[in-house]
């Protein structure tokens, strides 16, 4: 089936799809990139691939055979300086096709009010941890992750394997406690770990106040499915991250809400 026959341009709907889903992809990548320094490196990628071009059509023989040689290894570079992004963009599209992840029907076949009820209950120590800890200014950053990748947390985590509870929580991020540096991660119904050394964010466009447990929050819902709440020691301010993306000085009530959705 032909949409368009202008002499040279022949179009069928599956070029439109095509050109749809490029552009979707395309863009997809470019948020993922934005604002971090592997932004400025596809800038770099793309100098030099027009450079190339050009000085191809000019004829500039050492020049070309440069470029060309630096092209030819172009893939495997591309794999490795785009590694945390490729990551990242599987785990965007994995998750999308994810059928337990995909709320309405969970809830359509589960029951909505069961879900939510159970959900309360888990949520409910950790919005009355946040709610004290933001009280007395304790710095905190609580990660949440579907899988617990025990290769990803295994060597830089303190393991606890223990029940979610307001207290545990308080107690580890208290100042004195050996654990409150670094990170507690929790999977299900389980605080998995604390005291892990995330990765860091290498976002360029972040507020000046962030620092490293907000960068480390940040970090890690980028290499990882994994959302985070950061306390500020200084502010006693809320954050929540997510997709490398983070939401500054939330309410309880917004916490709660986004809790419900993602844990
Ligand atoms: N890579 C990391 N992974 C997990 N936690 C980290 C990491 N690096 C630092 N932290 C935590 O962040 C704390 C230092 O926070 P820093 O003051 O730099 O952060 P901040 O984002 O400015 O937050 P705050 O507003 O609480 O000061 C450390 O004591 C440690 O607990």
């Amino acid at each position: 089936m032909l949409l368009f026959d202008i002499n040279f341009l022949k179009l069928t709907p599956f070029d439109v799809l095509d050109i749809v889903l490029v552009a979707f992809i395309f863009y997809q990548l470019f948020n993922l990139i934005k604002g971090t320094i592997a932004a400025n490196i596809a800038i770099g990628m793309v100098i030099v691939c027009l450079l190339y071009f050009a000085v191809q059509k000019l004829h500039m023989q050492m020049l070309t055979y440069i470029l060309g040689n630096f092209m030819k290894v172009g893939i495997i570079a591309l794999v490795v300086v785009f590694q945390q992004e490729i990551r990242r963009f599987l785990l965007l599209v994995g998750k999308n096709a994810s059928f337990q992840r995909n709320r309405a029907w969970w809830q359509y076949l589960f029951g909505k009010r069961e879900a939510e009820k159970n959900n309360y209950a888990r949520i409910k120590p950790i919005i009355d941890a946040c709610k004290s800890m933001k009280q007395t200014r304790t710095g905190a950053l609580i990660v949440f992750v579907k899988y617990y990748d025990e290769q990803f947390y295994q060597n830089s985590c303190e393991l606890l394997e223990s029940k979610i509870s307001k207290r545990l929580l308080e107690s580890i991020f208290q100042k004195h406690s050996p654990l409150h540096d670094g990170a507690v991660v929790i999977s299900g119904n389980r605080i998995k770990s604390a005291s892990c050394i995330l990765p860091l964010t290498d976002k360029t466009d972040l507020p000046a106040q962030f620092g490293l447990r907000h960068r480390a929050g940040i970090g890690v819902t980028e290499a990882n499915d994994a959302t985070a709440i950061i306390i500020s020691e200084e502010t006693g301010e809320l954050s929540y991250a997510k997709q490398g993306k983070v939401k500054i000085n939330i309410s309880f009530a917004e916490l709660e809400k986004l809790l419900n959705k993602d844990f």
